[in-house]
C-alpha cells in the first residue's frame, strides 16, 4: 500500500507515528514492508533567524519520527540544553523569543550550510533523514521559498505584516490576525516527488494538522489541490478540531483570520467535499465521538481522536485508511 499524508508540524507529527504502527511498519532496518508511507509537509513555518535556516515541520516530524523529540514540548530534541541561545541573548542578539537548543542548532547549521551549497531543501530534507531514520519519505511541499505572514491591526489601526513564527511564539497568536498570507506560494511548484506520490497513492490522508498554517499552506502550493482532486486514491481528512477546540497550538486563532467557524462540521466544509464542489479535496471526512459533522458529499465518520497514545492514533489511521477504502489486510 503507498499513503500519503500532508501534514503539518506536532500533529502531523504524532499521526505518522499512528499511519505506521497501523500499518506494521517493522522498526528501521529491521526488514522489509510492502507499505510505504509518504508524508508531504508544510515548509511554511520556516524562517531564517540567526543566520539558521530553521524548518519546523519537516524538524518536527524527522524528531518525532527518528525518537528524538521532546514530548512535552512537541518541537526540539529532547535532553536538550540552551548554552548557545544563553550567550546569543548575552550579546543581546535578537530574536530572544524563539528557543533554540543546542542539539537543534546543529540541524539548523547542516541545514544551512547545504542550503548555501545550493542543494535543494529536499536534498537536504534526505541528507539529514539519514541521521534520523524517521522510516517515512519525508518531502517539503516544495523546494521554493514560502513564508507564512501574519497581518495584524496596529493599536492605532494601522496594519503590520509578521512572520508567522513572530506571531505564534512571541505574541502567541494573541495579535488579532486580519490576514494570513504563504507569501512566495503562488510562484512555487510542488517539491520533487509530491505529485508522483499523489498520483501513485492508494489513499490520501490529511493529518488533524493546522488547517490553514499547515494544510491549507501545502494545498496552495500550486498543482496539489488539483493533483488531490484528479488522484484515483480517495482523500480522507482527520479534524483537528475536537469539542469546538483545537487539540493544541492556536488553530482557533488562524480559522477565525479566514471566517471559519472552530468546528469539526465548519473545518469539513472548508476543506470542501471532491466531488460536489468547485475545489473541494475532502471524500472522506473523520471526527471526534460526539462531534456532530455533516459536510455534504463527503462520507463522515466518528471516532475518539485524542492522540494520547500510539494505538489510539493507530485507531484513528485505520479509521481513516478504513474510510479512504484501503483493506489492510
Ligand atoms: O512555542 C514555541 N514553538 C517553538 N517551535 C515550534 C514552532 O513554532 C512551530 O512552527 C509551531 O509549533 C507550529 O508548527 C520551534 C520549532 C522548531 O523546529 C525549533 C524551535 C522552536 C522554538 C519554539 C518556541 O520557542 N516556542
Amino acid at each position: 500500500m503507498k499513503i500519503v499524508v500532508m501534514v503539518g508540524g506536532v500533529g502531523g507529527a504524532r499521526f505518522l507515528l499512528g499511519v505506521k504502527a497501523a500499518l506494521g511498519l517493522p522498526p528501521v532496518g529491521a526488514g522489509e514492508s510492502t507499505h510505504e508511507v509518504t508524508a508531504v509537509v508544510n515548509t511554511g513555518d520556516d524562517v531564517w533567524l540567526h543566520g539558521l535556516r530553521i524548518c519546523p515541520d519537516l524538524d518536527t516530524c524527522m524528531y518525532t519520527l527518528g525518537g528524538g523529540i521532546d514530548p512535552e514540548r512537541g518541537w526540539g530534541q529532547r535532553d536538550e540544553t540552551w548554552t548557545v541561545s544563553e550567550q546569543l541573548a548575552a550579546y543581546g542578539a535578537e530574536p530572544t523569543w524563539f528557543g533554540l537548543g543546542d542539539r537543534d542548532i546543529a540541524t539548523h547549521l547542516v541545514r544551512s550550510r547545504m542550503l548555501r551549497a545550493d542543494y535543494p531543501l529536499s536534498a537536504v530534507t534526505e541528507a539529514l533523514c539519514h541521521r534520523w531514520q524517521p522510516g517515512v519519505s519525508l518531502l517539503p511541499m516544495s523546494d521554493d521559498r514560502v513564508e507564512t505572514h501574519v497581518v495584524v491591526e496596529e493599536s492605532d489601526g494601522g496594519q503590520r505584516a509578521l512572520h508567522f513564527q513572530e506571531w505564534w511564539v512571541r505574541h502567541r497568536a494573541g495579535l488579532p490576525a486580519r490576514e494570513i498570507v504563504p507569501i512566495g506560494a503562488a510562484e512555487a511548484t510542488p517539491g520533487p516527488g509530491v505529485l508522483a506520490a499523489i498520483a501513485g497513492a492508494d489513499a490520501i490522508l490529511l493529518a488533524p494538522s493546522n488547517p490553514v498554517v499547515s494544510i491549507g499552506t501545502v494545498l496552495a502550493v500550486p498543482g496539489i489541490r488539483a493533483a488531490l482532486r484528479a488522484s484515483t486514491a480517495k482523500v480522507v481528512g482527520i479534524s483537528p478540531i475536537i469539542n469546538d477546540k483545537p487539540v493544541r497550538g492556536m488553530a482557533d486563532a488562524c480559522l477565525t483570520a479566514i471566517g471559519v467557524d472552530t468546528t469539526a462540521a465548519a473545518v469539513g466544509e472548508h476543506y470542501g467535499a471532491r466531488t460536489s464542489t468547485e475545489n473541494g479535496i475532502l471524500d472522506g471526512w473523520l471526527v471526534h465521538t460526539g462531534d456532530p459533522a455533516e459536510v455534504p458529499g463527503v462520507a463522515v465518520r466518528s471516532v475518539p481522536l485524542l492522540m494520547s497514545d500510539v494505538q489510539v492514533t493507530a485507531e484513528m489511521a485505520r479509521a481513516a485508511l478504513d474510510l479512504a477504502g484501503v483493506d489492510l489486510g
